[in-house]
């Protein structure tokens, strides 16, 4: 039987293009209308795809944000894709025609520079996705609106075409994404976790994030940190990224679950929500 994957949609997203990297014809896709839809999509399909961080704009808030509540499922996987956003507007629209540029806030924001020169007088406004916006420009009567947007989406969407290609800000444009499975998983040579931790609260004037990483005691390779979903002020919710260095898988499971048992004894909330 097919795999049943969700991923932010519509059709021609990177995002849809990330997953059908990583399942190609093994899989049917279920598009999802946001980040967080896409992640509690696990509670009826068996995998979701969503992006993580990309090279030029850093991480994706919206899913962070989910993954701090994240109820069902695990990241199993990951997917790095080369990104080349276009300028696409409606057929017969002019570069000197837009007034308005639409997007997600990551597409705009890897494009920023070309923005600048190219378009300085153009307001911007975020979609849901690209694709979301490259299908509002096909829908509308306007020459005047453009969307960023990937190739592919010029084919997807009726009436478009590109007006200018390879837009990004730096011509090596990555997105990481994550691949969620709703099964956890039994693959036992991973390389990769990632952990959730929301510190104590603590009465000393400043929280040590020192001695949290000391308390890890692992290769940490990326930290991101947003708001925790309590109503404390200025309590975050850590997502610490630790890596296996290539001479050191053999015993490094173990050195992983002492380490979370550590970070629990000292009354830290501790959870591993990915390994791959
Ligand atoms: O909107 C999309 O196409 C996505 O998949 C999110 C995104 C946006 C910009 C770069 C990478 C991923």
């Amino acid at each position: 039987m097919k795999a049943r994957v969700g991923f932010l949609g519509p059709l021609g997203t990177y995002t849809h293009q990330a997953a059908y990297e990583y399942f190609h014809d093994s899989a049917i896709y279920h598009e999802q209308k946001t980040i967080k839809e896409t992640l509690e999509s696990l509670d009826t399909l068996d995998y979701a795809v969503v992006p993580r961080e990309n090279s030029i704009f850093g991480s994706v808030i919206e899913t962070f944000d989910g993954l701090k509540t994240l109820k069902r499922g695990t990241i199993q996987g990951e997917v790095v894709l080369k990104i080349q956003h276009c300028l696409v507007a409606r057929r017969g629209a002019k570069i000197s025609d837009i007034d308005c540029v639409i997007s997600h806030e990551q597409a705009l924001g890897q494009c920023q520079k070309f923005l600048a020169r190219h378009l300085p007088s153009a307001t911007t406004s975020s979609t849901i996705s690209t694709a979301a916006a490259a299908q509002k420009v096909s829908k509308s009567q306007s020459l005047n609106v453009a969307a960023i947007c990937s190739e592919i989406c010029v084919t997807t969407f009726e009436g478009l075409e590109v007006l200018e290609k390879g837009i990004q800000d730096e011509d090596s444009n990555y997105t990481r994404f994550f691949v969620l499975s709703r099964n956890h998983g039994s693959n036992q040579s991973f390389t990769h976790v990632l952990l959730r931790i929301t510190p104590r609260k603590t009465c000393a004037e400043h929280f040590d994030l020192t001695e949290l990483l000391r308390t890890i005691d692992l290769c940490v390779t990326r930290i991101d940190r947003r708001p925790a979903p309590v109503s404390e002020p200025f309590l975050d919710t850590y997502f610490i990224e630790v890596a296996a260095s290539k001479n050191d898988t053999s015993g490094w499971p173990d050195r992983l679950s002492n380490s979370i048992s550590r970070l629990k004894e000292r009354g830290h909330l501790a959870e591993r929500i990915g390994q791959w």
